[in-house]
């Protein structure tokens, strides 16, 4: 044979290798590996959450042996989540909640439609593995007393008690009634009293009830927002962080800005003093983004999260006497998650220190504030567990999904403990390790993105090179599409990320996407986390001015400019705040976009701001209204040409439903093409697999026919 037609048919060979590969790596195929969340651990044992294909059961492990055993046998996706897991002092048992709250009209997400509804209830498991699951009551947030007999956890702003054994009896009680909402609860250390925050409108108390006189006590009771108290380890003391009470008409902004205090207050007397007080508005976001804002050391320290160095980070300060605070991790990066060793001397922590678009373990000395470097690497490192002296934790890496690993504090080597092995379904072996990159937005601030490239060798547009085919010429260049992520207060990371199934799904599309044949960029606008306060904080962002909009357009830019990419085909795609800004580039520059997919987004920020709460969480008074809507896409549907898919649950409590209601019937009237995808009953963060299967085929059919990137030769796949 002609040594040409070798040289066809070793080419021919090879793409057809890679086209098996690429038929292999299907959507279902990319979801399908387990994802492990939820870790905890308590003594020698931890606990966590495992989701494969929706099915959701709770696992646990021994150290040092390492011995894993699964603990519940769920066997189908049933839509209810499962989280709050948390274990019993003793080890015996893990009390977690299946189900999730209640809507403004009373009913607990729904997803199957089961015609007998759902509820949101406390479980009980023994760690032994042999047995089933106790259903303990309706509500959440379990917290088990020192013994390990006892749970207190809340319903409808309450407290109620149960005693655990092999049977819930005698049936669980109310606590006690109190006015407002009661949370932030723990028992003392002697098991004798219930210390909790009962949240009422614009103030907030710290009370104490005894269990033995029923009796509550307030401590240093103000007109301020006094919340999440701890215990001091004697039981005689208790810390609370203290934020400004509010004033008529003020209104909850997530992006923070209170100032905050420190305070002790004397558990016989209920007096209290201030310790430290934060030097501007910086409060607000490092008390409710982190799982423990405030701990109360062995070592008789106060531990805080802070952002008033300009960086996310974690503050010691004496709780004897006003004094000033120690950041225990100085420099710019942020900290995440941390769990402080049973004798209180380490914090161990997942930080982005001199990696920012990756997470790796830390921890420190709190008495010297020597810190070490635990994991490193390409790994996406988070949530560390300290049982004995082994450090487990949440691992990803590019190409591998959310799992459990684990190391001994004398010994650095990393054992992957969980999964034993990927499902063959996953396409480990064609997953493309995303780039990091920057570029500069118009106003000069920079901004980090991961650039997925589809697979090397991936002939342009996913056609053979032209002239294998005589009839078939390749273009030059691919479709790209930019992602944005939601909160914004998020960070995509370069691999599978670790905030639930939300992220790590659409890390996984990405990855799907590029495999597809499109160019990829995940954009790490301005308002997002990782990059530090003034970053999150970002001047007139979202219903002040969409000044992260700059960042949308400098993507775009580097995409034009990239060689792979056609310029003139770009399409955008995100979910809730992502999803925004996927309207926003459609309506203000379809002359830019050629279409887009808009997972629940919000359209009309001065809707919103009076949606589900007063200013929408964002501060949206009556004087920004108007600001708010010109920062909308619904201020700009007169310019929208460009085709979008529309997909939202109809029982979304997050982004209201109407939100698309609302635009996709205005596009219409203008004849701008929109499809639409509708989940009954599903949430914000759809609950069942199945809806994410057909969330992510719509979108590849709606990609593929207005960016076709065909998979093989002559089809053009049917919207
Ligand atoms: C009040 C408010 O807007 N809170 C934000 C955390 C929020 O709900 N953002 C949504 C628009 C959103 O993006 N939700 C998910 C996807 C998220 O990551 O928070």
């Amino acid at each position: 044979m002609h040594p040409t037609c070798y040289l066809t048919l070793l080419l021919w060979l090879t793409f057809d290798s890679l086209v098996a590969q690429h038929q292999l790596f299907t959507i279902d195929g990319v979801l399908s590996a387990p994802y492990s969340s939820n870790l905890t651990g308590v003594g020698d044992r931890v606990v966590w959450l495992v989701t494969e294909r929706g099915v959701r059961n709770i696992w646990t492990a021994t150290f040092p042996d390492a011995k894993l055993r699964q603990l519940t046998q769920q066997r189908t996706d049933d839509g209810q989540d499962l989280n709050d897991l948390t274990l019993s002092p003793d080890g015996r048992w893990v009390a977690y909640v299946r189900g999730t709250g209640k809507n403004k009209e009373g009913v607990s997400p729904n997803p199957t439609s089961s015609p007998t509804s759902a509820e949101q209830a406390v479980y009980v498991v023994s760690t032994t593995g042999t047995a089933e699951p106790i259903r303990v009551g309706v509500g959440s947030h379990p917290v088990w007393s020192p013994e390990g007999k006892r749970l207190v956890y809340g319903n409808g702003g309450q407290l109620y008690l149960a005693t655990i054994s092999d049977k819930i009896h005698p049936a669980p009680t109310r606590l006690f009634t109190a006015r407002g909402s009661q949370a932030d609860y723990s028992f003392s250390p002697d098991g004798r009293r219930i210390l909790f925050a009962s949240y009422r409108g614009y103030h907030s108390l710290i009370g104490i009830y005894l269990l033995d006189n029923q009796q509550i006590n307030w401590l240093a009771a103000g007109v301020d927002r006094d919340q999440f108290p701890v215990w001091s380890p004697d039981g005689r003391q208790v810390a609370f962080e203290r934020v400004p009470g509010s004033r008529h008409g003020e209104l909850e902004n997530i992006q923070g800005g209170r100032p905050f205090a420190i305070w002790v207050a004397d558990v016989a007397t209920g007096q209290g003093r201030e310790i430290w007080h934060s030097p501007g508005d910086d409060g607000g976001f490092a008390q409710y983004y982190p799982t423990a804002p405030l701990r109360w050391t062995r070592q008789n320290q106060l531990l805080f999260f802070s952002e008033h160095d300009g960086w996310m980070h974690v503050y010691k300060v004496a709780p004897t006497r006003a004094n000033t605070p120690v950041d225990l991790m100085p420099g710019a990066f942020e900290v995440e998650e941390t769990c402080l060793s049973a004798d209180g001397r380490y914090l161990y922590y997942a930080s982005n220190e001199a990696d920012t678009d990756r997470r790796h373990l830390w921890r420190v000395n709190v008495e010297t504030a020597h810190r070490e470097q635990l994991t490193s690497g390409k790994g996406i490192d988070t949530d560390p567990v300290v049982v004995g002296q082994t450090l487990v934790y949440r691992d990803a890496a590019w190409n591998e999904p959310t799992g459990i690993a684990w190391r001994s504090m004398t010994n650095p080597k990393t054992t992957a403990l969980f999964p034993a092995k990927w499902p063959n379904t996953f396409p480990k072996a064609a997953l493309t390790e995303p780039q990091a990159i920057t570029f500069a937005a118009a106003d000069g601030l920079v901004v980090h993105g991961q650039l997925f490239l589809p697979p090397a060798g991936l002939p342009p547009a996913g056609l053979p090179p032209a002239g294998l085919l005589p009839t078939t010429t390749a273009p030059k260049q691919r479709p790209a599409l930019l992602f944005f992520h939601g909160g914004p207060m998020r960070q995509m990371l370069l691999g599978w990320h670790y905030r639930g199934i939300y992220y790590a799904n659409a890390y996984a599309m990405n990855q799907y996407l590029a495999q597809q044949g499109y160019v990829v960029l995940a954009v790490n606008y301005r308002a997002g986390i990782g990059y530090g306060r003034a970053f999150r904080r970002a001047d007139k962002q979202g219903p002040r001015g969409a000044s992260e909009y700059q960042d949308v357009l400098a993507a775009a830019t580097f995409l034009q400019n990239h060689p792979a990419v056609d310029p003139k085909r770009l399409g955008l795609w995100g979910g809730s705040y992502g999803g925004y800004l996927t309207a926003l580039g459609l309506a203000r520059n379809s002359d830019l976009f050629a279409c887009g997919v808009d997972l629940h987004g919000v359209h009309d920020w001065s809707w919103r701001g009076n949606m589900f709460s007063p200013g929408g969480d964002w501060g949206i008074g009556e004087a920004e209204t108007k600001e708010a809507l010109a920062s909308s896409p619904n201020a700009d549907l007169s310019r929208w040409r460009s085709p979008c898919l529309f997909i939202h649950g109809d029982d979304d409590r997050n982004v209201a439903f109407a939100e698309t209601v609302d635009l996709v019937q205005k596009l219409r009237s203008q004849h701008v093409p929109t499809d639409v995808l509708i989940l009954p009953d599903e949430v914000h963060g759809f609950l069942l697999h199945k809806s994410w299967l057909a969330v992510y085929g719509a979108m590849d059919r709606f990609l593929q026919y207005y960016l076709p990137v065909p998979r093989s030769l002559g089809t053009t796949p049917k919207k």
